[in-house]
């Protein structure tokens, strides 16, 4: 991955987003409003609009029992497990693949009356951080995503409307060892996830609309997506 052109870009971006996700909502600037909670999961976003069409950034954090970051991390990146858990995916392909940690993907949305059909390209990557908090503690694990150009398909030129995307899943894993000495099991593992997302819709979408998409679509989403990892994972060995 070092010596690929994307390289310079994505190191920025993931050093600059997990910076951002390690930041407390408190911390992350004011303006953040609650707008879901469903036990564990609380969802936050920040009303900001551009150029007249709403860009809300969001911020998800969740604890969820009985898997690691690097299996929340290991499904949200991996192709072949994305039509399971996305909800709202039309049409997903890979464009390239830069590396064994660094994919490219299109994909298609489904249409959300009334406003057009989306697309969107964007690079994804996957990374291992060290814990800094705790040196012998388990690692941190994140996926980025980041809206990028692919000549062979160019913004807005079909039915889609072209959307730009920054998101960046991390993953703390926690391991509480039981105290028998027994060997450890998913009982003893458990995972806080940051969520943050900024889309930018591409062309105009009424905000009402696009507010409403979101407020319904994020905790669906997240929670789609963990049930299924804990339903992936649950007779597997534990992935640090
Ligand atoms: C009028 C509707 C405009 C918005 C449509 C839309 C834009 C972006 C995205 C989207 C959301 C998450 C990602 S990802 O985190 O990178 C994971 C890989 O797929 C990529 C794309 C989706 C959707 C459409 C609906 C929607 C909105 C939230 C959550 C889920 N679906």
């Amino acid at each position: 991955a070092c010596q690929h052109r994307l390289w310079p870009e994505i190191d920025k971006v993931v050093q600059q987003q997990v910076a951002m996700a390690r930041m407390g909502i408190g911390e992350c600037g004011s303006g953040w409003q609650l707008f879901a909670e469903d036990g564990e999961m609380k969802m936050y976003r920040r009303e900001e609009e551009l150029d007249g069409m709403v860009v809300d950034p969001l911020k998800a954090v969740h604890v969820v029992k009985g898997i690691t970051g690097h299996e929340v991390c290991h499904y949200f990146f991996t192709p072949q497990y994305r039509y399971d858990w996305e909800t709202t995916l039309e049409q997903m392909n890979v464009l390239e693949t830069i590396s064994d940690d660094t994919l490219m993907f299109m994909q298609t949305h489904k249409r959300i009356w009334p406003a057009s059909q989306r697309d969107v390209v964007f690079w994804s990557h996957i990374r291992k951080l060290p814990n800094e908090k705790d040196r012998d503690g388990p690692d941190i694990w994140t996926v980025v995503n980041n809206s990028t150009e692919h000549p062979d398909y160019p913004a807005n030129n079909g039915k889609c409307v072209r959307i730009f995307l920054k998101v960046c899943l991390m993953c703390q894993t926690r391991v509480d060892p039981p105290k028998d000495g027994t060997p450890l099991s998913r009982e003893n593992v458990s995972c806080k996830i940051t969520y943050c997302s900024v889309v930018n819709p591409g062309g105009w979408a009424p905000a009402s609309v696009l507010r409403a998409v979101y407020k319904r679509e994020y905790p669906k989403f997240l929670k789609r997506f963990t049930a299924y990892i804990i339903n992936q994972t649950k007779n597997k060995p534990i992935m640090f």
